[in-house]
């Protein structure tokens, strides 16, 4: 490509000027002339051939015979390898390295253009190096110019023949110019400066000069140079042989000539000017290819102006030298330009590819910090709930209360005001303070868990669900409600007014999952559960009933509900104005190792505190919230010195710490449930409720215990029984026939056979019990069925042997106001309802009572029961001076068990005779009441017992004796 660019741009005014003469030498000679210089120059030719073959041998001239024509001698020269060998033997060592042709290939046939080109270039160099007469390389690759290679390789044979004649004397070659241009002139060298310019070896400043002696005179030699020789020589011979007036159109000719070319090399010349001034592409390579042709421009500029004088004539009289010098250093400059652009291209690449590796860095160092900060974040929420739960744990084992917390949302109606309620996260409730509770503006508190106004029934249970299973492994669970009116217990424990499958509580719950789990683990534990339901109404308590299967707690729970004591206050159109309290006994036999499980819960939705002039109640309701807020004062009196550890914890000062006590200061694990409402008019109690659950959470208890007895201590137990019961007889006069006593095996078998439904109360079933769920009669132990430990400060009384045990014949005292007020007053508790539930037992429960038949009792009993009444009285006696409801607890155990004798009996006497058991006579007018609904007979209470008691509302807002009233 830039051989062939370079030939295409170089021109040599030699071969213009000599192709110029030959047009007016061959239009101007006569017809015979022709012929005849064609004979010369092909004499010539042969001659030039004829010594080439001598000097390289047949073999190598093979590609051009002796007398060859034009074109084969051109063709047989063109790879310069016979040129270039001739010329080594001529003058040895002229060309260093030949390019030769492989020899199983025609010659030149495997050779490229450039290397042709080398070779001819090499041997050009060597021969104009001697002073020789030379020709263009591209003479070789057109026709019609074999005249100048025949010329060169003449004068070479020529000075070969005087080399090898010893060299004396100066070296003349007489060129046939006759033959030629009709000159015979010799051509004499007379130095041994190069004939014409090498191709690639050039000089502006000497071309210029030796092109403007040309121009002043043509007929002389002016110059030192081969060019102006070659081309005087030529002119020179042209003119003689021409008539004078030949002469001006030959010279015209030549200019016209001359002056294509100028303009042509002009024309190229300003596209390269064009070219040079172009902004510089942004492209390296583009850089490259401008510099790159800048620099082909400029050489091959430099090169014409050395091969063409007269082109070089022509642009010195066209612009001043200062110009052309000007662009120049314009060209130069830019060169410089170029390459420092280049350079600082490259520094900023270079500064590039370090900001995109630093970049990447920085990426790389962001994403793994980021991912580090993901993978801490997840770890830190990890660790929360870790600790959260290891908190939760810590407080099991030190036996802490757990406190949770619910915010109800504003209610539907209710106009939606700032919520006092700021912050909630986690186990922390921030409570949003006015200026005038303080600087801060707002007070946390900490508890187990706080749900928020949008938890979900199900979030609130699942959260407390593993504390109800744990029941089913012999754990005694209190969960009980705290709030002021309002603020949502019911809600929580039992659900709105319209429930739903989402909306229910968690007393359904939690009984469901006992229920569920235990059908789980029937093939390892046999369960069974027994649910109570219990009612403290204005320090009064009532309906205990006894159910044996889901369906039966639902129903029982939803009539409980329906029949608790509710009114419309100020503060909650459906005020319970009760405490209620579901208690699950569960007792679990391990099949294999025979352990018995005791375990308990109470599900207790406490009545709320109100402030009466806030829920603007009077009569019957104003004694109700005074009732209400005795017994929770008293709670927070237990509560307090719980938290102090003070020796004495009062207890006794309400029904409802009584029945909590257990729970409050036993082995149970407790939950309080404390609940909060949002509106800024309760700010106040929700201060005092949220400082109250605080101190509450801080009440340790002491780690919760299994109840657990295996079956050998079981049967001790029974066998100690037994022995107490026999010596209480023989000391009462009434032996009994060692047979009489049972064996500790004999009892057990007769415990279980006690326990077949043959013998055992029907209670109707209301659904489908779980097969290993045995209906189970209440445990009429009262408080003690709260704890059922096995403890020795309290003993159950085993429900069964209780009702077929004969009963004492001990008068029962008739209630009257008075002995009511009295005993209300007293704060002892009697079941006020005891009478006027009597004929509102069932069918079903009738059925019951009347199925524990006298001479089945007898023959059950085997004094049991007076056992059981001393064993209490025992205890009792025993715990007397630690305990604080002792005799509460027994006066609820006895007032709702069937014929049991009245405390106020027992308690007088230190060492109570036992009572001849009698068959017991089912006096309706003894009989406790069941489930409300199912016992719709009319109460026989008179009215004025009724009218003595506080008026007692229901769901609907009327009051009722009894539940089981209608
Ligand atoms: N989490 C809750 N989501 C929706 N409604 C609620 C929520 N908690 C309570 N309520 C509604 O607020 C009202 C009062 O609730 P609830 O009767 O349970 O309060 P309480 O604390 O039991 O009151 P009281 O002590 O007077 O019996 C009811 O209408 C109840 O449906």
């Amino acid at each position: 490509m830039a051989t062939s660019e370079m030939n295409d741009l170089s021109f040599s005014v030699v071969s213009i000027v000599e192709d110029v003469l030959q047009q007016h030498s061959s239009r101007s000679s006569d017809v015979g002339l022709l012929p005849r210089r064609v004979e010369e120059s092909s004499l010539r030719r042969y001659e030039a051939a004829g010594w080439l073959r001598e000097m390289v041998g047949v073999s190598s001239g093979r590609d051009f015979p002796a007398e060859p024509s034009e074109e084969d001698f051109r063709l047989g020269l063109r790879s310069g390898i016979v040129l270039c060998n001739v010329l080594n033997k001529v003058n040895p060592g002229s060309v260093s390295k030949v390019v030769e042709a492989p020899d199983d290939v025609a010659d030149g046939a495997a050779l490229s253009a450039f290397q042709y080109f080398e070779n001819i270039r090499n041997f050009l160099v060597a021969i104009e190096e001697m002073g020789l007469p030379s020709f263009e390389a591209s003479d070789m690759e057109k026709g019609g110019k074999s005249v100048r290679i025949v010329n060169c390789i003449l004068a070479l044979k020529s000075y070969s023949d005087w080399k090898l004649k010893g060299g004396i004397g100066p070296w003349r070659y007489g060129v046939n110019m006759k033959n030629n241009f009709g000159s015979r002139k010799p051509f004499v060298r007379k130095n041994p400066e190069p004939f014409m310019s090498s191709i690639s070896r050039t000089h502006s400043s000497e071309i210029t000069s030796t092109d403007q002696h040309m121009c002043s005179d043509v007929g002389q030699d002016l110059s030192e140079k081969g060019d102006s020789r070659s081309i005087n020589a030529l002119v020179r011979s042209f003119i003689s042989e021409r008539k004078p007036e030949e002469i001006p159109s030959v010279v015209e000719s030549v200019l016209n000539k001359v002056m294509e070319e100028v303009q042509q090399r002009l024309s190229i010349h300003n596209e390269m000017i064009k070219t040079s001034s172009k902004p510089i592409p942004e492209d390296d390579s583009s850089c490259e290819t401008v510099v790159r042709s800048q620099q082909r421009d400029v050489r091959q500029h430099e090169e014409a102006k050395e091969n063409s004088p007269s082109q070089v004539v022509q642009e010195n009289f066209q612009r001043p030298n200062t110009e052309r010098y000007e662009e120049q250093g314009i060209l130069l400059n830019q060169q410089k330009h170029i390459q420092e652009l280049k350079q600082s291209l490259n520094t900023t690449k270079e500064g590039m590819n370090l900001l995109q590796m630093k970049y990447q860095e920085d990426f790389f160092h962001l994403g793994k910090h980021l991912n580090g900060l993901a993978y801490a974040a997840t770890g830190y929420k990890r660790v929360l709930e870790e600790n959260r739960k290891l908190y939760n744990l810590v407080q099991d084992l030190k036996g802490n209360i757990r406190v949770y917390c619910r915010v109800r949302p504003f209610l539907p109606g209710q106009p939606t005001t700032l919520s006092t309620v700021e912050h909630i996260e986690e186990g922390t409730i921030t409570i949003r303070l006015p200026p005038n509770y303080g600087k801060e503006g707002r007070k946390p508190f900490m508890f187990n868990k706080v749900f928020g106004p949008s938890a979900t029934q199900e979030e609130v249970f699942s959260d407390m669900q593993p504390l109800v299973r744990s029941v089913l492994d012999g754990y005694n669970v209190c969960i009980f409600a705290y709030g002021q009116t309002g603020s949502g217990k019911t809600f929580t424990m039992t659900g709105p007014k319209e429930l739903t499958e989402e909306s229910l509580g968690v007393n359904y719950r939690a009984l469901a999952d006992l229920f569920f789990l235990s059908n789980q683990r029937k093939d390892t534990t046999s369960y069974e559960i027994s649910v109570q339901m219990l009612e403290i109404y204005n320090e009064q308590h009532s309906s205990l009933v006894p159910v044996s299967s889901t369906a039966d707690v639902i129903q029982l729970m939803d009539m409980g509900h329906m029949n608790r004591a509710v009114s419309s206050t100020a503060m909650n159109d459906r005020s319970s104005r009760s405490h209620s309290c579901v208690t699950v006994h569960v007792q679990g036999r391990d099949l294999t190792s025979g352990t018995i499980l005791h375990g308990s819960m109470h599900l207790v939705d406490l009545a709320g505190s109100e402030r009466v002039d806030k829920s603007e109640v009077t009569g019957d309701r104003l004694k109700e919230a005074q009732h209400i807020n005795k017994s929770l004062s008293a709670l927070g009196d237990v509560i307090s010195s719980l938290s102090q550890k003070t020796s004495h914890v009062p207890y006794r000062n309400s029904k409802l710490t009584q029945l909590l006590q257990d729970s409050l200061g036993g082995s149970a694990k407790t939950l309080m449930f404390v609940h909060i409402s949002p509106e800024a008019e309760t700010l106040g109690e929700t201060i005092s409720t949220l400082k109250f659950a605080e101190r509450v959470g801080s009440v340790e208890l002491g780690a919760a215990r299994v109840n657990k007895d295996n079956s050998e201590v079981k049967e001790l137990k029974e066998q100690i029984a037994n022995l107490k019961m026999a010596l209480a007889r023989k000391g009462n006069g009434n032996d009994i026939p060692p047979s009489s006593i049972p064996l500790n095996r004999e009892r057990i078998s007769r415990r279980r056979s006690l326990e077949t439904p043959s013998i055992r109360p029907k209670i109707p079933t209301l659904g489908n019990a779980p097969s290993n769920l045995r209906p189970q009669i209440m445990d009429l132990s009262g408080p003690e069925a709260f704890s059922d430990t096995a403890s020795s400060r309290r003993h159950s009384l085993d429900l069964h042997e209780l009702m077929q045990s004969p009963s004492p014949s001990w008068p029962r005292k008739s209630l009257n106001v008075k002995d009511e007020d009295r005993e209300s007053k007293s704060g002892e508790w009697i079941d006020k309802h005891e009478e006027s539930v009597q004929a509102d037992i069932p069918k079903s429960a009738e059925k019951f009572y009347q199925s524990i038949t006298p001479p089945q009792q007898q023959s059950l009993n085997g004094g049991k029961q007076d056992f059981e009444v001393q064993s209490i009285i025992d205890n009792e006696s025993d715990e007397g001076t630690t305990s604080d409801c002792s005799d509460s607890d027994l006066m609820w155990r006895l007032s709702v068990q069937v014929n049991v004798p009245r405390v106020s009996n027992m308690q007088g006497s230190a060492n109570p005779k036992p009572k001849k058991i009698q068959p017991k006579t089912t006096k309706p007018s003894e009989t406790r009441s069941l489930i409300p609904s199912l016992i719709p007979a009319p109460s026989k209470r008179p009215p004025t017992t009724v009218s003595s008691q506080p008026q007692r509302p229901t769901r609907d807002g009327k009051r009722r004796l009894s539940l089981g009233s209608k």
